[in-house]
This record gives structure tokens, C-alpha cells and sequence, in this order.
């Protein structure tokens, strides 16, 4: 079988949008500089997995130099885009996502995070000082969003009466914690407006990490599934962040956290760029559920499992799957 390397449009899913499908007006809402702050965040990840923060201190002019240097490297000529790809897993990547034949109406990069120093996998662009777009914002940015994923963490630890108090931080601020953070840009696409139609841009799934620190400009498109199936448009907001529940922390909860299903239909009328950071633990970590939030008599959910075998079998998995399937007792 010969494999293009960029998919043709009509390989990609359409979705016809709901009639009625409006905003969703209660995303839960969580100001970090608030008293009470920790159990709203508990309260929002068990009742949708996924909460808008405020008060984030992460630096705007940070997160601003770094979406402009984003838009000048997806402006730049397919060509040298392409230097970089295609992403396996890491790279440029052009409507291919994954390794199994998922595609989207979306181009990215994808960058491997170690933890201490906080650098990122090169790519050849990066590596040629004249073509390079990315200065200091891309690991400023890092470095901040790292601090917000480890305030969240530290949060919920204490919303949940967890003790310590860094055990679900300390799982992401590890050296060996393995993180992935990925710049998408969904073109615009006017030929869309005029079809009562969405192409997918990032099809359904759930992220495998234990949190996701997601950000995007001010267009549309990122939907989220809530507990009664049905899909709901989330609001861009470009000076917050939106804190998504990983399959990784549903286990750790045995379940009382639940990982969200999330999609991102293409627009149309305006590109979309989004910046997500993903942050998993170390390899050899063991994922369980965490005893002290377990009630008396009740029975963890799920086998036991590293978040190298989780790892594994996410590569080998579709975008949609249920990943969390196979390790269910
Ligand atoms: C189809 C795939 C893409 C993905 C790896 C996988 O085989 C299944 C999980 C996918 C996902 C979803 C969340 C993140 O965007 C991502 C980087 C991740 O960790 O898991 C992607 C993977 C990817 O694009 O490589
Ligand atoms: O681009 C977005 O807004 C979301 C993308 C996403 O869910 C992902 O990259 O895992
Ligand atoms: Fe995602």
C-alpha cells in the first residue's frame, strides 16, 4: 500500500454541526487566586474533567511572543515546514496524527519535554540559527506552564486531602516525568463556511498524560463530551488556560476523576492555533489508584500498569479508542 504523505481532503471526517450546538455557558470557572480554589478545581474535575483557570500567573507577553512566532513558522513555505516531519512521533506533522491512520484538517509540532533542564527535542529548523522563529518565549512559556500544572496538581492534592501534599505534583516536576507539549494550527478553510460542514480538525479522544495545559487565540472549535454523551463548544478564551483530566489521573482517582473526551472541529472562517502541554509521569511509574483516596472495602478499578506500558499501548492505539479499556479490572 502506498501511504501519502499528506492526506487528501476527502480522507478527512466531516461532522455536520448540531443545529443547537451553542456555547456551553457553565465550563466551570476557577480563579487560582481565590480562597476555595482547590475544591472547585476537585468539584470541576469530577463533574466535566475540564476547567478554565484564572489568575494563572503565567506572563501574557510570554504566551503572545510565543503564539506569533507559532504563526510565522506555520506561514513559512511547505517545504522547509517539512524539514521537520514528518512528526514520528516528534517533528512537523501535516493532517497525519498518530502512526495509525488518524488524520485531521491540522498541521503541528510536536516537541519531547525532559524535565530538568526543561529542554525540547530538536528538530533540523531549530537547529539552523538563521531559519530559526523560535526564541526565548518557547521555553519561557514552558517553564511557566510547568509552574501552573504543578499549582493545579498541588490544588487538587489538597482539595482531595492527599498527604503529601506534592505527591501528584511531584509527579510531573520528577526529572525522569516525560512531557509533550504540541503547537496545532487549523487553517482556515472558507470553502467549509459554505458547506453546512466541519471537517475534523482533531478528532475525538482522550490525552493518556495525567494533565493537560491547554491555550488557544480567540477562535472556536475545541469541544469537549460531558458525563451524558452529548458534545459542547467551549468558548475560546486567549488569556486563560484550560486544565484537561488525562487518562493518567482517572486512574489515580480510581475513577472519580474522569478523563475527557475532547475534539476540535476546523472553523472555517478563521485559523486556530492552540498550544498544549502534556504532562505525564516518569516512565517507570507505577499508575494506581491512590490508596488514601480509596473508601473502606472499595477495589481499585484497574490492573496495575507503568506509565511506560500505558505509553506503549497508546502508540499502538487508534485516536478514538478507549485506551483505559485494556486496563480495566
Ligand atoms: C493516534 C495517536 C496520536 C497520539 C498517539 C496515538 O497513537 C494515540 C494517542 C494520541 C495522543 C492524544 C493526545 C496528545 O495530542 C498526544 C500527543 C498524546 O500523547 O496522545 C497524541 C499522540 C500523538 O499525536 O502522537
Ligand atoms: O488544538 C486543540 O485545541 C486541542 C488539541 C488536542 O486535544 C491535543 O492536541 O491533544
Ligand atoms: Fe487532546
Amino acid at each position: 500500500m502506498v501511504v501519502l504523505a499528506n492526506p487528501a481532503l476527502d480522507e478527512i471526517p466531516l461532522v455536520r454541526p448540531q443545529k443547537h450546538g451553542a456555547f456551553f455557558s457553565a465550563i466551570p470557572v476557577v480563579d487560582l487566586s481565590r480562597p476555595f480554589s482547590a475544591e472547585a478545581l476537585v468539584k470541576a474535575c469530577e463533574d466535566v474533567g475540564f476547567v478554565k483557570v484564572i489568575n494563572h500567573n503565567v506572563p501574557m507577553d510570554v504566551v503572545q511572543r510565543l503564539e506569533a512566532e507559532t504563526v510565522k513558522f506555520f506561514e513559512m513555505p511547505q517545504v522547509f515546514k517539512e524539514t521537520s516531519g514528518p512528526a514520528d512521533p516528534f517533528g512537523y506533522g501535516n493532517k497525519r496524527i498518530g502512526p495509525n491512520g488518524d488524520v485531521g484538517l491540522v498541521e503541528y509540532l510536536l516537541f519531547g519535554i525532559t524535565s530538568k533542564p526543561l529542554s525540547y527535542t530538536s528538530m533540523s529548523f531549530l537547529e539552523e540559527p538563521s531559519a530559526c522563529l523560535f526564541g526565548p518565549a518557547l521555553s519561557e512559556y514552558l517553564v511557566a506552564v510547568k509552574k501552573l500544572a504543578s499549582d493545579v496538581l498541588e490544588l487538587i492534592a489538597e482539595g482531595l486531602k492527599i498527604e503529601p501534599r506534592d505527591l501528584l505534583n511531584g509527579l510531573v516536576t520528577d526529572e525522569q516525568s516525560d512531557g509533550l507539549f504540541r503547537l496545532n494550527h487549523y487553517p482556515r478553510c472558507p470553502l467549509l463556511e459554505r458547506l453546512d460542514r466541519s471537517w475534523t480538525g482533531f478528532g475525538e479522544h482522550t490525552d493518556p498524560q495525567i494533565i493537560s495545559v491547554l491555550r488557544s487565540n480567540n477562535t472556536t472549535g475545541l469541544q469537549i463530551s460531558l458525563k451524558n454523551g452529548s458534545w459542547v463548544s467551549v468558548p475560546p478564551d486567549q488569556e486563560s488556560f484550560f486544565i484537561v483530566v488525562g487518562d493518567c489521573l482517572q486512574v489515580l482517582t480510581n475513577g472519580r476523576f474522569k478523563s475527557v473526551r475532547h475534539r476540535v472541529l476546523a472553523n472555517g472562517s478563521k485559523s486556530r492555533v492552540s498550544m498544549i502541554y502534556f504532562f505525564g509521569p516518569p516512565p517507570a511509574g507505577k499508575i494506581a489508584p491512590l490508596s488514601q483516596l480509596m473508601g473502606e472495602g472499595e477495589q481499585s478499578k484497574y490492573k496495575e500498569f507503568t506509565w511506560a506500558d500505558y505509553k506503549k499501548a497508546a502508540y499502538k492505539s487508534r485516536l478514538g479508542d478507549n485506551r483505559l479499556g485494556q486496563f480495566e479490572k
